[in-house]
């Protein structure tokens, strides 16, 4: 059992503890294997299709040595034709997407044709229904909410089209401000205020960067966290805006913390204000969520669904990515277009006519198909300066895996020696922006440890038409980023550095559209490559319980404080002394912090001894709350 503090793994203390303990049955370390890098198709076919796969020995590239790929082909004729050879172009969508720089062989390609089949196969039953998310039972049905015929029955076609038709026309009625606040000096809507998280804010976050205009019909803000500084921030920059502001909640589960507490300090700053929140509130999320009962209870403007089959790094194009897109006076069906046109392309199982696929099989050879390498977003356009964050999540959580599909195809099988594989799997993302990136870290990318590979976004299109100028003869500002975008390429593979690059006309709602399903598709087929329930997130349960347990450990050291401040004359408490009475002694590291963050913010008196030397202090309340809520 593993405690809260980290401390090391101790037998499991007997008696009234706090249930701090993270519960997790875990074998000896030694019987765990990571999955070696198939080095034959049959590896990979038993991993994806037997029902439990024999351990397999740790190769050299996974006993901690990355592994670093035979230098690239350097010769400027064969990359030419390389470059050719492998170009990939949407043709409507004027996407392209360029491999060439990754130096994956014939070999390699043909090691990967029949996993490549594989995953094709699974997908295409993901789209027609089936339960491809294992672990939770669910569907995946992200693809169907761009073209809602391949939903599998018609109750969810409906859905999606008559909730398209809602967002729609909610949109433009508040727009038109013939849906408007109670008492806004402006007689409209000319705020959005959004409050999610994750999934629930990244997608929104990255579209409206992306595509806003520059004067939109709502300006949108985003609460996306529990940090109270933060929302007073937002609440602070609004100020009587508030009275025009359309607050949209998100949260698919309808009961995320940080979602919730946004939610609660907001309707205060509305009291506070004395304006009616219900006039002014807005919820996506499941039908008969704690959030959707709430909103229906108290009346708010309006409510839309969020499904289950839509993981929350797949909703963009739902209800999340789609209503904050429309108020701000974006073309929503224009990305749909886009993200449609994308899903018909990457259903290829033609692999140079599929683009994700081509980034799938560019992934798996670059990071062995374990992560080894990181993947670098770097778009060289202002406005996808979000592109990365909302990357991060889309991949990693979908791809940063402790077990594969086989150990976890019978969730009730015990965890024995042969039925766990432990992978430990992922692929990490991180970038900002070219070219203001090379200003920050290309120097450790192009000299320093060799852990990555890159993923350039180009945009053809410098700036709209009309304003074209030359800073100096015949150069302009564009010619500039496009040069330092490809000098950037050049010199990194110069130094054996691989990179993709992903090029688009312009940053317009098609385009933005695609990159989305580009990049969703992509994850879906790589998890497939590497066995991998690209759907679920467990990991993420462990640290929101773990989360729970250090609030519930917060309000026993309140207890023990308050009785003992009540005592006469009041009875400062050392850690020890706190920890013993709320029956934690092992949990005196944790107690310390709490009282270090209570300090901070006055809720707590250090009666004696200062942080910095623990065991010195001394803590009281300063006064004695009789209030009965305090036993509660
Ligand atoms: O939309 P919800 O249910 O509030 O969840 C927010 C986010 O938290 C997670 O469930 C866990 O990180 C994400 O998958 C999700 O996008």
């Amino acid at each position: 059992m593993a405690s809260i503090s980290g401390a090391a793994a101790a037998a499991p203390s007997s008696g009234a503890s706090c249930g701090l303990r993270l519960r997790r049955d875990h074998l000896p370390r030694s019987s765990y294997f990571r999955l070696a890098r198939p080095s034959s198709i049959t590896d990979v076919s038993r991993s994806c299709s037997s029902s439990s796969s024999p351990p397999r020995s740790l190769t050299s590239k996974q006993s901690g040595h990355a592994h670093v790929h035979a230098s690239v082909d350097k010769d400027p004729v064969r990359l030419w034709n390389r470059y050719v050879e492998w170009l990939y172009q949407h043709k409507q969508l004027g996407l392209f997407v360029d491999v060439s720089r990754i130096g994956f062989t014939e070999e390699f390609l043909r090691r990967m044709e029949a996993p490549m089949e594989r995953a094709f196969a699974a997908m295409r039953e993901l789209e027609k229904g089936a339960i491809a998310n294992p672990d939770e039972g669910r569907m995946v049905g992200h693809y169907w909410l761009r073209n809602p015929a391949l939903a599998p029955n018609s109750f969810l076609r409906d859905k999606i089209e008559t909730t398209l038709d809602h967002i729609l026309a909610f949109a433009s009625d508040v727009i038109s401000a013939k849906i408007r606040p109670p008492s806004s000096p402006a007689g409209r809507f000319t705020q959005i205020l959004s409050i999610g998280i994750g999934g629930s804010s990244l997608g929104p976050q990255f579209v409206a960067e992306a595509l806003a205009p520059d004067n939109p019909p709502l300006m949108i803000r985003f609460i996306d966290n529990t940090d109270p500084a933060g929302i007073d921030h937002q609440i602070a920059q609004l100020g009587p805006e508030l009275a025009s502001t359309l607050v949209i909640v998100i949260s698919k589960s309808g009961g995320t913390p940080e979602t919730r507490n946004g939610l609660l300090e907001v309707q205060k700053a509305f009291r506070d204000a004395g304006l009616e929140f219900s006039k002014q509130g807005v919820a996506i999320t499941q039908e008969n969520s704690l959030l959707d009962n709430t909103a229906r209870i108290e009346g708010w403007l309006a409510r839309f669904p969020m499904f289950d089959w839509v993981g929350g790094r797949t909703s963009e194009m739902s209800a999340v990515g789609l209503l904050p897109a429309a108020l701000q006076g974006i073309d929503i069906k224009e990305m749909l277009v886009g993200a449609a046109q994308m899903d018909e392309e990457t259903r290829n199982t033609e692999i140079k006519a599929n683009p994700a696929a081509l980034l799938a099989l560019c992934w798996y050879w670059a990071s062995d198909g374990i992560g080894s390498k990181d993947m670098v977003v770097l778009p060289y356009k202002d406005s996808l300066l979000l592109l990365s964050r909302y990357l991060q999540q889309l991949v990693m959580e979908s791809l940063g895996k402790e077990f594969d599909l086989d150990g976890n195809r019978v969730p009730n099988r015990p965890l024995t020696y042969d039925s766990l594989m432990q992978v430990n799997q992922g692929l990490t993302v991180y970038g900002n922006k070219g070219s203001t990136d090379q200003h920050a870290y290309i120097q450790q990318l192009r000299e320093g440890v060799h852990n990555f590979f890159v993923t350039f976004i180009e945009v053809l299109r410098d700036r709209p038409p009309g304003h074209e100028w030359e800073l100096e003869p015949s150069v302009t500002c564009g010619d500039y980023l496009f040069g330092m975008l490809h000098g950037t390429r050049s010199a990194l593979y110069a130094n054996d550095r691989e990179s993709i690059t992903v090029t688009v006309q312009e940053v317009n709602p098609r385009a933005v559209g695609a990159l989305v399903a580009l990049y969703e598709r992509a994850v879906g087929l790589y998890a497939y490559l590497i066995n991998i329930n690209a759907y679920h997130q467990p990991g993420v349960e462990a640290g929101k319980k773990a989360a729970g347990e250090v609030l519930a450990l917060q309000k026993r050291i309140l207890l023990v404080l308050n009785e003992a401040s009540c005592k006469d004359p009041a009875e400062p408490l050392t850690l020890d002394q706190i920890a013993d009475r709320c029956h934690c002694p092992e949990e005196i590291e944790m107690i310390y912090k709490i009282i270090q963050h209570m300090a901070a913010n006055d809720r707590a008196l250090i009666a004696e001894g200062n942080c910095g030397s623990p065991r010195s202090i001394k803590v009281y309340l300063g006064e004695c709350n009789v209030d009965d809520d305090m036993n509660s």
